[in-house]
């Protein structure tokens, strides 16, 4: 997955973020009743499901799940007040 992909989607969960649009399902996690506790909850069903993949060998559902979990993380770290930027050069940081 290249910077841009990330980036991108990640200003789609900010523009979420700020004008909450309803028909949104990252207004619904940003609005949730359950607060943050609702993304951590996502986080880690998304988690188990993609070790369930990755046990399956199935990985069609893999990268479904994988893509599930990176969107479930930038929703995390947008709700933080982090940047995509913050992971990315935490994985820069590591070559
Ligand atoms: N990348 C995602 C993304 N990944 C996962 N999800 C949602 O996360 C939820 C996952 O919950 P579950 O695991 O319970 O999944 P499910 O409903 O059983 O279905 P599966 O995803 O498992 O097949 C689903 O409702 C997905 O739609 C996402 N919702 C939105 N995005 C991106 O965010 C953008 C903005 O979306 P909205 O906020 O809906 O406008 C979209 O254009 C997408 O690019």
């Amino acid at each position: 997955m290249s910077d841009d992909v990330l980036r991108e989607l990640f200003d789609v969960i900010e523009d979420r973020k700020a004008t909450l649009p309803e028909d949104s399902y990252t207004t619904s996690l940003f609005t949730h009743e359950k607060g943050e506790n609702a993304v951590l909850e996502k986080l880690g069903e998304e988690t188990t499901e993609l070790l369930l993949a990755a046990k399956d060998d199935d990985r069609e559902e893999l990268a479904h799940e994988s893509a599930d979990l990176v969107y479930h993380l930038l929703v995390l770290l947008s709700m933080k007040g982090m940047d995509v930027d913050d992971l990315l050069a935490e994985l820069r940081s590591r070559r």
